[in-house]
């Protein structure tokens, strides 16, 4: 076998506070984010809506310590990863892609080729599909694969998502296991599952697996835990005027308060390591909303972060990629039917009447608010509750 690299996807954060503008101007550039039917307004609305959230985003980095620690706990990951892989016998370079913020999966690329890697898994740093997470890093990486005859001599490998990994799920189990036996009774404890949210037309429009995935993915954890407990899934952080999926976390907190519910145990799910919003959104601003609900005791379960199970089951998944048939990137990037996600309404795509017109339409629509509020310093954004 020649030289082994693992490539490890996750999303990226700012770094420290002057980051956050660039960083959400890159995330709002990214089209699986926010998908307009034409691509010239793409970044000048990326821009708009970065400038105006800049500042509420920065509190909330501040509330965490100026930054995000994604950076810091990747690297940590990666560091055990391919301490994990020795172990087992299976020598590695391990090489970090963001999507929006350093190191840049470009940056990746550049160096794995540099070092003349020549087998590559690539592994997203979350355990289950979608189209905005993993879909997007991938869609990059078939773009720079397109564009570089020397990655097309890399015999790499895909592993689009992983939420059944036995060791991933026992990870999750011995961490909720451990936050409910800080309990009086562990067994009356409601446990919360609270997923990141996404758009629900990427689902139910799209094909996006995701909710399934988040679904089975629960589902599977509650029976590795193996107790009695009762359970809930949320979703978590929406931003914009579209509709997520639900049941929104606050709504299911203020719900399950509402009940009677006194003892709870908050399970982030979409994410393995933490950041803003295990760190600021949950145990901040979701136990603030808890407790007013009544629910008396809150606590929330670690990202697993570098737990040894968590890192053995990502070893794992890299020893078991590089022995089964390679899957490539074309492979899973296709979504089942090209819509327009944002807002959300039926599209036809193509250069067809119906495009010329609303390109007019939407194009003067957006000009018009733009002015207004260059001139009011509120407009149409702040109106349907995108920005605050
Ligand atoms: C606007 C749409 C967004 C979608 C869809 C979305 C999906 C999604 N995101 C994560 C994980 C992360 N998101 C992070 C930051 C972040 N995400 C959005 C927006 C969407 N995410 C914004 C605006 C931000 C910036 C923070 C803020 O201003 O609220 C991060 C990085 C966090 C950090 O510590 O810096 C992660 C990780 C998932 C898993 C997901 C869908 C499944
Ligand atoms: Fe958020
Ligand atoms: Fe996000």
């Amino acid at each position: 076998m020649g030289r082994v690299g693992v490539l490890l996807l996750n999303l990226g954060g700012p770094d420290k506070l002057d980051d956050v503008g660039p960083f959400l101007y890159n995330l709002f550039s990214d089209p699986e984010i926010i998908r307009l039917p034409f691509r010239w307004l793409q970044k000048p609305l990326a821009w708009f809506i970065a400038s105006r959230r800049t500042k509420t985003s920065q509190e909330n980095y501040k509330q965490i310590g100026g930054g995000s620690p994604l950076r810091r706990i990747t690297e940590a990951q990666g560091e055990a990863l391919k301490e994990q892989l020795d172990y087992l016998g299976q020598e590695a370079n391990i090489y970090l892609g963001m999507r929006y913020w350093h190191p840049y999966t470009e940056e990746a690329i550049a160096q794995l080729t540099q070092d003349n890697i020549e087998r590559l898994v690539i592994l997203p740093l979350y355990p289950q599909f979608s189209i905005s997470t993993s879909g997007s890093s991938f869609r990059l990486l078939e773009r720079l694969w397109q564009e570089d005859p020397k990655l097309q001599r890399i015999e790499y490998t895909v592993i689009p998502s992983w939420y059944k990994q036995p060791s991933y799920l026992q990870s999750m189990a011995e961490l909720i296991a451990q936050e409910l036996d800080q309990f009086s009774n562990p067994n009356e404890v409601h446990v919360f599952f609270s997923a990141h949210g996404v758009p629900k037309s990427y689902v139910e429009e799209a094909g996006d697996p995701y909710q399934q995935e988040i679904e089975d993915c629960t589902a599977l954890i509650m029976q590795t835990l193996n107790r009695p407990n009762s359970y809930t899934l949320a979703y978590q952080s929406r931003v914009g005027p579209v509709e997520w999926l639900q049941p929104y976390t606050e709504d299911a907190l203020k719900q399950l308060g509402a009940q009677g519910v006194k003892d709870l145990v908050v399970v982030p799910i979409s994410f393995v390591s933490e950041h803003i919003e295990t760190l600021q959104e949950i145990d901040i601003e979701y136990r603030e909303i808890a407790e007013e609900s009544g629910i008396e005791n809150f606590r929330r379960v670690p990202a697993p972060n570098t737990h040894p199970v968590f890192i053995k089951a990502l070893a794992d998944l890299v020893i078991d990629a590089l022995k089964k048939p390679s899957l490539k990137l074309s492979q899973v990037t296709q979504m089942k039917k090209k819509v327009k996600m944002y807002p959300q309404e039926n599209w036809e795509w193509g250069m067809t009447t119906s495009a010329e017109v609303w390109n007019g339409r939407i194009a003067m629509l957006g000009f018009i608010a733009l002015i207004i509020e260059l001139i009011t310093g509120r407009g149409l954004l702040h109106m349907i509750g995108l920005l605050q």
